[in-house]
């Protein structure tokens, strides 16, 4: 049988990836405090390789990954076309559109300036109602920009909405739901299907139980 390769996230998503892989059997090779980045699991005939978040999509898509596993938002993100095969029972999230506390979404502003990491989803979901954006590319702490009037509002996740509080800032809009799942490459996931199927029946299992 020919190794199933397999993406995941260092970072939030390794952790419990790993953890959810344990459960069911698998994966008792991965070590994520080591600095390697494939780990082969002889016995159920897997290789991991851990990727940076944001590149799982990449591997994925290209097929040198069989599946990963990756939030929603790094998917819409990608606008990859890879399957979406089960979501994973953990890391539940929103992406949303925030501002300082009291403010609302200008909708008549002639151009909106919205700072953000997730630049395609924002733009898609403010264009579908036909307001005009300026993007603010950042990668990480994002909050801060309309604190310093870099930006009008942000789109980025919330999760417990401790950061927007802890800056002052609030949730507007909700956007869509952030889960983890699992995604699979169109022509790897027809040669190993029945690995694949098998793995997320054994992750539904453990759901159930
Ligand atoms: N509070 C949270 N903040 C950010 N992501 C979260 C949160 N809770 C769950 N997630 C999910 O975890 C994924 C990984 O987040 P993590 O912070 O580890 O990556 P990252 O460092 O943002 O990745 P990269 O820098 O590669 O974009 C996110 O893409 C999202 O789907
Ligand atoms: O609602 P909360 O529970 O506070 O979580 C949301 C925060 O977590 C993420 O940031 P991360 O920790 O990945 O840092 P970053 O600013 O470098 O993206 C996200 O971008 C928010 O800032």
């Amino acid at each position: 049988m020919d190794y199933l390769t397999v993406a995941f996230a260092k970072g939030r998503l390794g952790e419990q990836s790993a953890e959810l892989f344990n459960k069911i059997g698998i994966g008792h090779c991965l070590d994520l405090k080591s600095r390697k980045l494939v780990f082969i699991d002889e016995e159920n005939k897997i290789k991991f390789m851990l990727l940076k978040n944001s590149d799982v999509v990449t591997y994925v898509d290209n097929g040198v990954a069989d599946i990963g596993i990756v939030g929603m938002d790094m998917l819409k993100e990608s606008r990859s076309d890879v399957y979406q095969l089960y979501n994973l029972p953990f890391g539940y999230c929103n992406m949303s559109i925030a501002g300082m506390k009291g403010a609302e979404v200008d909708r008549n502003k002639s151009i909106l300036r919205v700072a953000t990491k997730f630049t395609n989803s924002a733009k898609e979901y403010f264009e579908s109602r036909g307001q005009k954006i300026e993007i603010i590319k950042l990668n990480g702490s994002v909050e801060l920009a309309p604190v310093l009037g870099l930006s009008d509002v942000i789109v980025d996740i919330v999760e417990t909405g401790n950061t927007l509080r802890a800056n002052g800032l609030e949730v507007m809009e909700e956007m869509f739901e952030i889960n983890p799942l699992i995604i699979a490459n169109r022509i790897g996931y027809k040669f190993k299907m029945k690995q694949i199927d098998g793995i997320i029946e054994k992750i539904r299992n453990l759901e159930e139980a």
